[in-house]
């Protein structure tokens, strides 16, 4: 009865609130319907409108006044977590600074950590930091609820974030903590990886759920590895992140490194990314930075096409429709398969839509975007677009991390999950030509990235849960369903046993800290 996404989105925070096992069912049983609505594109309406659209706090909001008393402020949280997803609201999707209006993606993230692994809801801790926001016109909205003042320095968000991390980890020391929708996370990745059970899903998370389905792409475009070339739109967190992860794939089939990293051209706003174009390029740039263009500067998307006559475009740079008709017809005449991932999010940012991809290719392009499109008919032929969503993976790297009681979350780990999501097509999905698997099948998909996360773990030796190396496959994928929360089992309790108002940090212990709006 509610006619539109964000109304739909709206009752489902209510039915959160007040009912959250009814709510965990009815996601469960509904999951490819309403993901849309809890996450990519609706929450990125709702993260728009969070301001006017506020009901009822939701997780945890941190300030940077806070500092200096993250510690203390944790002990007001009333349950015992084993995740967090944290961001500062600085790029949420490809909409931008948000301040903390971003809060709509920790909360959506971890209901799919719930629905897809089975992490249960009272473990998940959605955490916001209120450093500031940068937009403006968020910041003169007499309804916005985070501090009007311009985001803090990175070196004042690194302080903040060095003692949140230690805070996190004193507090629940088996924590997992994901960074989400940060603009510039390299540093704090680099900075935490190896001291603390943390990972970045834009980063890491991205590419391994690209590479899952990359390497079914691969195999479907008939052309071996060595022989495939990538131009990206976007060098960014995710753009790099699926590179790397790509480059690693790339290696396994035979490549040298070397040979492995000359294989990608990537475009970023000022144009070609080379190490001669005059400007200073970022340090995550420079890996994938081109020295062999002879002076040569970039000047259109559909030049650098004919010139490289790439196998695979992939698209991570927030610039929705920048696959156009003139760029896919090309691609379409020079592969026999291209592969077209426009992958920006959410769906009004893609670089082209899944109906575009297939008019302008006759129907022959190996896709996966984003956010979700409708599957369609060609040539009489129904023809579903693939899905690259991080939730593929980034479950499964949480729980294997969890129960693995990893000491950090190690490149096998996330190199696992891609893998194991690879092979975690059914027969039928396979012979289909699908390069994921259905998404309904994903608690399923969730144990298999697990188990290979756990595995991942165990040879790296970061395993605290040492006792698991005995368990057969069988009998691990047994103990992983055993571990999942399962909402057909628990009672409904409408008393609000983890409804979100008990759950505010204010409410427990009647302070203001731990939980803005900042001025209410
Ligand atoms: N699996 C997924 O679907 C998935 C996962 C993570 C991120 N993403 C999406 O990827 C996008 C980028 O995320 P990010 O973290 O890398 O952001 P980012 O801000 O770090 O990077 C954006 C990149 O796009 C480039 N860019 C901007 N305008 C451009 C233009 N006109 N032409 C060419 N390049 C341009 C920027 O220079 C930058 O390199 C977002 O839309 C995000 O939603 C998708
Ligand atoms: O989870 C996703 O696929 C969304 C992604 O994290 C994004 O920032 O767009
Ligand atoms: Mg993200």
């Amino acid at each position: 009865m509610k006619p539109t996404p964000i109304e739909k989105f709206q009752y489902l925070v209510h039915l959160r609130a007040t009912n959250v096992h009814l709510f965990y069912r009815l996601l469960e049983q509904n999951i490819k319907e309403l993901t849309p609505l809890i996450y990519t594109p609706t929450v990125g309406e709702a993260c728009l409108r969070w301001h006017e659209i506020f009901t009822q706090p939701e997780g945890m909001y941190l300030s940077y006044s806070d500092r200096g008393n993250l510690r203390q402020i944790l002990d007001n949280w009333p349950h015992q977590v084993e995740i967090t997803v944290l961001t500062d609201g600085s790029r949420i999707l490809g909409l931008g600074d948000l301040g903390v209006n971003g809060m709509g993606i920790p909360v959506g993230k971890l209901a799919l950590y719930t629905a897809c692994a089975g992490i249960r809801p009272e473990a998940t801790l959605p955490l916001t930091l209120d450093l500031g926001t940068n937009n403006k016109t968020l910041r003169e909205d007499p309804l916005y609820m985070g501090s009007r003042r311009p985001k803090v320095t990175p070196e004042e968000e690194r302080e903040f974030l060095d003692e949140l991390m230690a805070a996190l980890t004193d507090k629940w020391p088996s924590i997992v903590i994901q960074f989400e929708d940060f603009k510039n996370p390299f540093p704090a990745l680099e900075r935490y990886q190896n001291t603390y059970t943390m990972f970045n899903d834009d980063v890491q998370g991205t590419g391994a759920v690209i590479v899952g389905g990359f390497i079914n792409a691969v195999k479907a475009s008939g052309v071996p590895a060595k022989d495939h070339r990538a131009i990206f739109l976007g060098a960014g967190s995710a753009g790099v992140g699926v590179a790397k992860q790509i480059v690693e794939y790339f290696i396994k089939e035979g490549l040298t490194e070397e040979e492995a990293r000359r294989k990608f051209w990537f475009v970023d706003s000022n144009g070609l990314v080379t190490l001669d174009r005059g400007d200073k390029l970022a340090e995550h740039k420079v890996y994938f930075a081109r020295n062999d263009n002879n002076g040569r500067q970039y000047q259109s998307l559909a030049r650098l096409i004919d010139f490289v006559q790439p196998t695979i475009l992939m698209g991570l740079s927030t610039i929705g429709g920048a696959f156009n008709r003139d760029i896919l017809t090309r691609m379409a005449a020079l592969n026999e398969r291209p592969i077209i991932f426009p992958l920006s999010n959410p769906s009004s940012k893609s670089e082209c839509t899944f109906e575009e991809a297939v008019r302008h290719t006759d129907g022959r392009c190996l896709f996966a975007s984003g956010s979700p499109f409708p599957a369609m008919e060609h040539d009489g032929k129904l023809l579903t677009p693939g899905q690259g969503n991080n939730m593929y993976v980034f479950p499964g790297i949480g729980l294997g991390a969890i129960i693995s009681q990893a000491t950090s979350v190690t490149q096998d780990m996330i190199y696992a999950s891609a893998e194991s999501l690879s092979t975690s097509l059914n027969k039928q999905e396979v012979a289909d030509g699908w390069l994921y698997p259905d998404i309904r099948r994903i608690r399923e998909v969730s144990v298999i990235v697990t188990r290979g996360v756990i595995r991942a773990a165990q040879k790296n030796g970061v395993d605290r849960a040492t006792e698991l190396r005995e368990l057969s496959d069988a009998q691990l994928d047994a103990y992983i369903r055993e571990r999942m929360y399962d909402p057909f089992q628990e009672k409904d309790n409408l008393s609000r046993e983890f409804g979100q108002p008990l759950t505010s940090a204010s409410a427990v212990n009647g302070v203001t800290n731990g939980h803005t709006p900042a001025h209410l």
